[in-house]
């Protein structure tokens, strides 16, 4: 396990480095408390960054896992910034499981004992302007933790120390790198209520079976199951995401338009990503002074060759793990295993009198 703090050459922004012996690893920024890089054992990112990122306060950095905090959402969820201020901040390392220097005000950094997990914990506390905008005095901690095998979690804390109750919402609000977002589908969503960020926050309920996209996508899904499975088909990639304290998920994909229009993004650039975003954002979280709210979402990547038959995602979102296939392809296959077989004795017993035709 090794975690080590470097100084970015290209962005000048100070960076964790969590490696695992096996050959994962994930990087956070000190800007933002942001994941922006996610490798597995074979070196290949799993998250989306774009190439086009600005790297420079107050703008917060175009992909990886911003934190959104304490709003998420614009003008029409709170007053505050478009997912509010954590996210071009300068957070601070607190805890880490190898002894890491002190950084930006030199407070000492305490050691996490663990030998299966490289983590670090970041904090972020306001400033005076901060409690201008946002008159609350807050803890906020981070904690990111790479396991062997290259499973990411992330841990969030938020704790009032303030002598008043305050509401926030909050996201993590993930990129995942696709190969090709038409051959997307995400499961673990369908049936459920949404609110489309495209219709004027209108609200509705998914109909469909598993979610695709062939065009711009905003939707918040309201209290959904805690397992969301997102199935890169060209990649023959599998997502999972697990959340806990987060009770809704916000899908996102800007598509051809929207794209020109960020700067920040490149023009093609959205036919590799997809936000799948664990958030608490309908019911905003209330903390009474000295309470702690925690959210938590833990993230793996596995392969999901269906014709390798190592994985059915949907068994997966559903917590079963004795069927390899979706069930309308085990169906198919067994039917068409059963006209082989029909086929082969038929074949088998017109040569051989000893078998029986049926
Ligand atoms: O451009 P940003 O402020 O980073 O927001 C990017 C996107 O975040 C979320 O997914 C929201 O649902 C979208 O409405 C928003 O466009």
């Amino acid at each position: 396990m090794n975690v080590h703090v470097e100084k970015d050459p290209t962005t000048g922004f100070e960076k964790v480095i969590l490696k695992e012996p096996r050959g994962s690893s994930a990087q956070v920024l000190l800007y933002g408390g942001q994941v922006t890089s996610w490798k597995n054992e074979r070196g290949e990112e799993l998250l989306f960054l774009s190439s086009k990122a600005i790297y420079k306060s107050p703008k917060a950095v175009r992909g990886g896992i911003p934190v959104c905090f304490p709003q998420f959402g614009g003008g029409s969820q709170g007053s505050l910034e478009q997912h509010g201020f954590a996210r071009n901040r300068l957070w601070r390392i607190v805890e880490s499981s190898v002894p890491l220097p002190g950084n930006n005000d030199a407070a000492p950094v305490t050691s996490i004992n663990s030998s299966n997990k490289a983590i670090v914990e970041l904090l972020l506390t306001p400033t005076e302007d901060d409690q201008k905008i946002w008159p609350h005095n807050f803890e906020l901690r981070l904690r990111v933790a790479l396991s062997i095998g290259g499973d990411l979690t992330m841990t969030a804390k938020v704790k009032n120390i303030d002598s008043k109750p305050f509401n926030f919402t909050f996201a993590l609000h993930t990129y995942l790198s696709v190969a090709d977002i038409t051959e997307v589908r995400v499961e673990g969503l369908e049936t459920l209520d949404y609110y489309d960020n495209l219709d004027e926050l209108k609200r509705s309920t998914e109909q469909g079976d598993a979610l695709t996209f062939d065009t711009e996508f905003d939707r918040v899904y309201l209290s959904t199951p805690n397992k969301i499975a997102v199935i890169d088909h060209k990649k023959k990639r599998t997502f999972i995401l697990k959340k806990d304290g987060l009770p809704d998920a916000v899908v996102w994909n800007p598509w051809e338009r929207k794209a020109k229009l960020m700067a920040d993004f490149g023009d093609e650039e959205y036919k590799y990503m997809l936000c799948v975003e664990a958030a608490a954002v309908e019911k905003p979280i209330s903390l009474k002074p000295g309470e702690e709210w925690t959210g938590r979402q833990e993230l793996s990547a596995v392969s999901s060759s269906y014709f390798s038959g190592q994985l059915d995602p949907r068994k997966v979102v559903q917590g079963s793990s004795n069927e390899h296939l979706p069930q309308n392809q085990t169906s198919i296959i067994s039917r068409f295993s059963l006209r082989l077989f029909a086929v082969i004795t038929l074949m088998c017993s017109s040569r051989n009198p000893n078998i029986k035709k049926f």
